[in-house]
């Protein structure tokens, strides 16, 4: 059998179906269209994303690392596996209800990604105190964990932002 098509759950097809119980998130439709660095070329070779919520309302993202991701031969760039979980974070704290931007973002890579794989990133807003909201998330495909973020979100005014 032709090896990259061996797996079907973490296949090197770009499959982003959602798993059971997740709902579509339309994420551009919510901020706009400036999210273009990590999931805005759902066609091309960087990353393709899609965005969901969980039954706990909490957001999912099923991403694909194309191979202009490329770090290590064969595998993710950190920057880009720190991208996506910036972005993903950022999000969750977004579609919790806060109006943020990322202050500071910790990410620990624990496994190399290989290119061309789909691999689902996992989020949860775990508080939120005055201004200060925390999310933390995690990207993983079955039981390997590639990168884990801690985000710390300021709280802004959302007229400081503009959505276009
Ligand atoms: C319902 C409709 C929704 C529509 C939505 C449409 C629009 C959606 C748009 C977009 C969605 C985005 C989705 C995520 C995208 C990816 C996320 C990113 O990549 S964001 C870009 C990268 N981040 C930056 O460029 C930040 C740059 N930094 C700043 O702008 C400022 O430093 C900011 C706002 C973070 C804080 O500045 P200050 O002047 O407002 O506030 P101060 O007083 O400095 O901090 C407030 C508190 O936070 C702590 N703090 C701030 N930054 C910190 C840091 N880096 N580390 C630790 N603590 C920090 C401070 O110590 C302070 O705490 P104490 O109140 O004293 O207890």
């Amino acid at each position: 059998m032709d090896k990259t098509h061996a797996n079907s759950t973490c296949s090197n097809r770009p499959d982003l179906r959602g798993e059971i119980n997740w709902i579509p998130f339309d994420a551009a439709a919510f901020v706009g269209s400036s999210l273009r660095f990590v999931s805005g070329d759902p066609e091309g070779n960087r990353f393709r994303v899609s965005y969901y919520l969980d039954s706990t309302q909490h957001l999912k993202a099923k991403v694909w690392f194309g191979p202009e991701t490329e770090g290590p031969p064969g595998h993710a760039h950190g920057g880009a596996m720190a991208a996506v979980v910036d972005e993903v974070l950022g999000l969750a704290a977004w579609a919790a209800g806060y109006s943020i931007v990322v202050g500071n973002l910790s990410v620990s890579f624990r496994n190399m990604l290989p290119l061309h794989k789909v691999v689902s990133v996992e989020t949860k807003v775990v508080s939120a105190e005055g201004r200060k909201i925390m999310v933390h998330g995690r990207i993983y495909c079955e039981k390997t964990t590639y990168a884990v973020g801690e985000c710390l979100c300021i709280t802004i005014q959302p007229k400081n932002i503009n959505i276009r």
